[in-house]
């Protein structure tokens, strides 16, 4: 697999470079005969510019690097086999271990290259990214960020914290590069399900820009992950001595929207047209940040708009599974296990699109929808009812208030049984057997929280309790499953992964003001129609990871498509809106896929 890579590497590499690999450094280029202005060691030092022992002669000699590398020139090809070589050197000498112990290791000697060398960084996590992205996405960036305070080498992205109140605007401007197109930012107090992680959140905007660059060629000189460090609640984080944020009690109320404000008055007044995805907030900040910027800056929330979007596919898929016609999406029952900023985004979502297809009023849409939280079923009759969870609250003569997960399983016998809790192995093998009851043929299981352990159920379990009849779905990556009647299991990702890079470059390349409703329901749909009937059939409703790119252009010609529709593009780079407006889909998506940078070593000098 590996060297089938390699072996297809020059003729790549040939198609990226005629179409925009090399213009990353001749947009930042000065006069004179090198396009580089740094010299010497400052060169092997930018992971940047660096080749390593990649460089040419002609190179080492123009840019001061003679006789500060071995004499040999080492081909990208060959740079690139050593390094896959010792990441399986590294997997035999590992075996056995716990696997905490070697998926750390694994993400060391990742980091360490994107660390040193970004180019071939950023080639080795395309070129293998079912291998890599458990790694450097979940579930390992979930192990980083719990253990980031003893990792932490170098720093990456910025930090703002509450202690930088008044001085953002001018803390902008240091960061080194002129233009950023991608901001991921956090507060850390919601990291996947690990809950209040502080300063140590930062290893979740850093993955999910690893993502922007591997899934939609955003070029990785122009992101930027954000950590706002507004304290921690986090006792253990608190009394840690190594702990590397500040050691405070997280701000509330005004306080906090004061820093939020700050920091994104600040980074649109330097980057007016970047794009910034809101990332592992806690619901009451996920939504109210959510309300507070989304007609004012060009923002979305991952976690409440890019999760939906992704499970409504699933369903979508769900309906297909059974071989029903998509409009019977209206008569499925379906349970939402988790009412925080996922379950509620998605439960939304998800009753918008039924109140839809069956032109009847949200209230009414609402119907077959069940939302359970931590204290069970969520009906009218709880008292203090949180505001967001009103429009779902279930009446309880039809089933108590409160009622467990098994309850209302047995009771309701559901078409879906979804999962955004963060709490591991709540599908229980009495939940799960419950399900085989369900009044679907194919009934769908969905373990959506992350990381693995969080999981709320595995996906062996799942096919073993509910049946082998069953589409099954979780947010970390499972193994397929051998079942016992000969066939396999398919283990579907329903990760947020499969929309926010064609979210983020879609609206990017339009030139949207803000990220609308359209945008994010066109990217739905365009997930939800990817797949063929007889891949969804076998319980396949999304596509492998290995084509992330290609759904990635899809997704944002149509981001692109629903801007232009709401008249909301203001146009990128030469490209106007005009221009934008007038492009058929195919050409759409050709403009997106031209635009999506890739990894290749550039000259550094002109030639003469
Ligand atoms: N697969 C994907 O793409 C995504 C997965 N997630 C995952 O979803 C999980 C939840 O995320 P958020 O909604 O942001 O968290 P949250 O903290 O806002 O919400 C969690 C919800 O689960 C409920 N809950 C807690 N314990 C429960 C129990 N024992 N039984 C039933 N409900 C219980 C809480 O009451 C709350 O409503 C996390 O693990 C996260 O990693 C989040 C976004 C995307
Ligand atoms: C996938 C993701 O965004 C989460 O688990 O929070
Ligand atoms: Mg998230």
């Amino acid at each position: 697999m590996m060297w089938r890579n390699i072996a297809g590497f020059s003729k790549a590499a040939a198609a990226a470079a005629r179409t925009h690999g090399s213009r990353r450094y001749l947009s930042s280029a000065i006069p004179g005969p090198c396009i580089v202005h740094k010299r010497g060691a400052d060169i092997l030092h930018d992971p940047w510019f660096n080749k390593d022992t990649g460089f040419p002669l002609t190179e080492r000699d123009r840019l001061g690097l003679r006789g500060l590398l071995p004499p040999r020139v080492i081909s990208f090809e060959q740079q690139y086999a050593r390094f896959i070589e010792s990441f399986r050197s590294l997997e035999r000498n590992t075996q056995g271990q716990p696997d905490n112990v070697v998926s750390l290791a694994k993400w060391r000697i990742l980091n360490r290259l994107h660390d040193r060398n970004e180019t071939l960084y950023y080639r080795v996590l395309i070129d293998n990214i079912k291998d890599f992205a458990p790694i450097i996405y979940t579930p390992t960036v979930g192990l980083v960020c719990q253990n980031y305070s003893g990792l932490y080498r170098r720093p990456r992205g910025m930090y703002f914290s509450a202690k930088d109140k008044g001085e953002m605007m001018s803390m902008i401007y240091n960061w080194p590069a002129h233009q950023v197109d991608m901001i991921v930012i956090t507060d850390g107090s919601r990291i996947l399900g690990l809950g209040d992680l502080g300063v140590q959140g930062i290893g979740i905007p850093i993955g999910k820009l690893d993502m922007y660059v591997a899934a939609a060629g955003i070029n990785p000189q122009r992101v930027l992950p954000i950590m706002l460090d507004v304290g921690t609640n986090n006792q253990k984080l608190l009394q840690n001595p190594l702990y590397l944020g500040l050691r405070q009690p997280r701000l509330e109320g005004e306080e906090y929207l004061e820093i939020v404000d700050e920091f994104m008055e600040a980074a649109f007044t330097r980057w007016p047209k970047a794009v910034v995805q809101f990332e592992d907030f806690q619901a009451k900040w996920a939504f109210e940040t959510l309300d507070r910027y989304r007609k004012k800056f060009c923002m979305f929330n991952d976690d409440v708009q890019g999760t939906a979007g992704v499970a409504l596919a699933g369903l979508l898929g769900t309906v297909r599974a059974q071989g029903r016609p998509l409009s019977d999406f209206v008569n499925q029952k379906i349970v939402v296990v988790g009412a925080g900023s996922a379950g509620l985004g998605v439960t939304k979502t998800a009753v918008q699109a039924v109140a839809r297809m069956a032109g009847i009023s949200f209230a009414e849409a609402t119907k077959n929808f069940y939302l359970i939280d931590k204290d069970g079923l969520v009906t009218t009759e709880r008292s203090k009812l949180d505001p967001a969870v009103v429009p779902f609250a279930k009446n309880p003569a039809e089933i108590r208030e409160g009622a467990s997960i098994v309850e209302v399983v047995k009771t309701v016998r559901p078409h879906v049984l979804l999962g955004l809790s963060g709490v591991g192995g709540i599908f229980t093998e009495e939940v799960l057997k419950a399900m085989r009851e369900s009044d679907s043929c194919k009934p769908a299981i969905f373990a959506m929280s992350n990381p693995t352990l969080n999981a709320e159920c595995t996906a062996a379990d799942a096919f073993k309790h509910a049946g082998e009849n069953i589409v099954f779905g979780s947010g970390s990556p499972f193994e397929n499953v051998q079942l016992e009647n000969g066939s396999v299991g398919h283990v579907n990702q329903a990760n947020n992964m499969y929309l926010f890079p064609g979210i983020g470059l879609g609206t990017l390349l339009s030139g949207a003001r803000i990220v609308t409703d359209g945008m994010l329901l066109a990217a739905a749909e365009c997930l939800a129609s990817y797949m063929t009937d007889e891949e969804v059939q076998k319980g396949i409703l999304y596509p492998s990871i290995n084509n992330i790119r290609h759904i990635t252009a899809e997704v944002g010609a149509a981001v692109l498509r629903a801007a232009v529709t709401d008249d909301i593009v203001e146009g990128h780079g030469d490209v106007g809106p005009r221009d934008l407006s007038h492009m058929s889909k195919e050409e759409t998506v050709d403009y997106i896929t031209r635009n999506m940078w890739f990894p290749i070593y550039s000259p550094l000098v002109h030639e003469k």
